[in-house]
């Protein structure tokens, strides 16, 4: 079975990735890029990645108008990637567009949509004028998202349990905001182990530090994959 881990691939350089990379093979874990990797590699990392048969999510968070993002996709699109992922306060204009450039495609990639980010707490929320708890602001961006037809959303795994009982199983959850037991939380806040997140019924768990700066990365990615299998 394919893995519910997807690795972080926050790194300053296609080198740097390719050193972390080079360890793992495609069943070990899905792979992320996100702003720092792919503003310094480019699309070219991208395909390379997908060549070597591993599925990539493209986490670039795209917010515009409609059509701007809609062009940005079908690009994205083009790298082969998994996984693409908007943001949700884009609104559902730019959604829709959004899911349909991508629509036609044979294999289109899955399209998800980030809510509330998961380093935000409520005290933050309010600094924006938000007055809602965290998840109440999720759930609200979860309608919206599963009304515009697209796969899922990024959430944290506080929200999962709630959400699968609103969105139904097939709604995708992906969850940053992982760490497992005795780790840092670094900028996050709204956070799980990866035990828990599985338990609550997360589809996939993104996780970047405890990884990627770990002194036995593989010996980390063993742990959370047998987590994740339970
Ligand atoms: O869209 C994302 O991937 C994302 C959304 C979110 O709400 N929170 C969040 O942390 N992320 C990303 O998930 C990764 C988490 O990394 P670590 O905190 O190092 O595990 C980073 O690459 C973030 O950009």
């Amino acid at each position: 079975m394919s893995s519910r881990l997807i690795i972080a691939l926050d790194f300053a350089s296609a080198e740097l990735a390719l050193n972390f990379t080079q360890q793992l093979a495609p069943q070990d874990a899905k792979l992320k890029v996100g702003f720092e990797l792919f503003v310094a590699a480019g699309p070219d990392f991208v395909r390379k990645l997908v060549d070597q048969g591993f599925e990539v999510f493209l986490d670039l968070k795209f917010h515009d108008i409609p059509n701007t993002v809609a062009a940005a996709c079908q690009s994205a699109a083009k790298l082969g990637v998994w996984m693409l992922n908007v943001h949700a306060l884009g609104g559902d204009k730019m959604m829709l567009a959004a899911r349909e450039s991508i629509a036609g495609l044979v294999k289109p990639p899955k399209l998800i949509a980030v809510t509330v980010l998961t380093s935000m707490d409520q005290a933050q929320l309010a600094k924006l004028n938000i007055s809602q708890a965290p998840f109440e602001q999720v759930s609200h961006l979860a309608a919206l998202t599963q009304a515009c037809g697209l796969d899922g959303v990024v959430c944290s795994a506080q929200e999962a349990q709630q959400l699968k009982q609103q969105c139904g199983g097939e709604f995708l959850l992906v969850t940053p905001g992982i760490r497992p037991l005795g780790s840092q939380s670094d900028d996050q806040t709204r956070i799980l182990t990866p035990l828990a997140a599985r338990q609550l019924g997360v589809d996939y768990v993104v996780v970047g530090r405890p990884i990627t700066q770990s002194k036995t990365p593989l010996a980390v990615i063993k742990a959370i994959n047998q987590d994740l299998a339970e």
